[in-house]
């Protein structure tokens, strides 16, 4: 499986206030983590340091120590060739489909794979259809439901065929019905998953599970034990 890398990792931002205003703020600090299983899940309190943890993966947080690599590839020397390795999935799906429909949004991310236009039409459809969201291809991204949108927005991430796909609570916005599905795609998936999410038996499913209490890995390890010590952590 491929490896994730976390080395020494700490993200530290300005953080004025009202007294100095030159004050900073450690969002992480010092995380240090292999992560080489299938499905890795973290999970913490609101403004823990989750999506910031996530976002080092393909650049769009950057380490102001530490290194961070992925498949091998140092993330803060060559970002734009991390991205190539690394699928993004938002909570909100909106924020990710650039295209009108959900058929336009899958034949862009594979422009660079399939140049025939035809061909690249037939495998968006063939891919819709994977998903079971073939009837709303040609349907505008703003008239599907929100659980449908998660799914184009999977599907289209997945079109390039990433080695690691990082999901950002992936679940926030869906009903049962759909997390269900979710779940069973994530679980049938080859790519090396790592998510960030409140949803505990999604975090359940996996094979290793990171608390992140305060910008730093409180408990690193099996789902169950790591759910009961984030449990404990919360008073619940
Ligand atoms: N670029 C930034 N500048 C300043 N503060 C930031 C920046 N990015 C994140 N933060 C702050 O760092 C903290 C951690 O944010 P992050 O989004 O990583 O938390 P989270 O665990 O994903 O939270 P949630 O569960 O609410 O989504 C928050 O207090 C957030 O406001």
């Amino acid at each position: 499986m491929v490896s994730i890398v976390l080395d020494g990792v700490s993200v530290v931002v300005a953080a004025p206030t009202a007294s100095d205003g030159r004050s900073v703020k450690a969002i992480l600090s010092e995380v240090s983590a292999t992560l080489d299983e299938r499905r890795v899940a973290v999970i913490g309190a609101n403004g823990s340091g989750k999506s910031t943890l996530l976002r080092l993966l393909n650049g769009l947080a950057a380490a102001t120590s530490g290194r961070v690599e992925v498949d091998g590839i140092d993330v803060g020397k060559d970002p734009r060739a991390a991205r190539t390795k690394v699928g993004f999935v938002f909570t909100d799906p909106l924020s990710q489909l650039v295209m009108p429909t959900p058929a336009e949004d899958l034949e862009l991310s594979l422009r660079r794979r399939i140049r025939d236009r035809g061909e690249r039409r037939a495998r968006a459809l063939e891919l819709l259809a994977e998903r079971e969201i073939a009837h709303v291809a040609d349907s505008s991204v703003y008239d599907i439901s929100g659980g449908e949108r998660q799914l184009v927005a999977l599907a289209s991430v997945l079109a390039v065929e990433p080695a690691i796909l990082v999901l950002d609570e992936p679940t926030t916005l869906l009903d049962l019905r759909h997390r269900e599905r979710l779940r069973q795609v994530l679980a049938g998936l080859q790519q090396q998953v790592l998510l960030a999410t409140h949803d505990l038996d999604l975090a359940l499913d996996a094979d290793r599970v990171l608390v992140i209490d305060e910008g730093r890995i409180a408990f690193d390890g099996q789902p169950a034990a790591a759910v009961a010590f984030y449990r404990g952590l919360m008073g619940a």
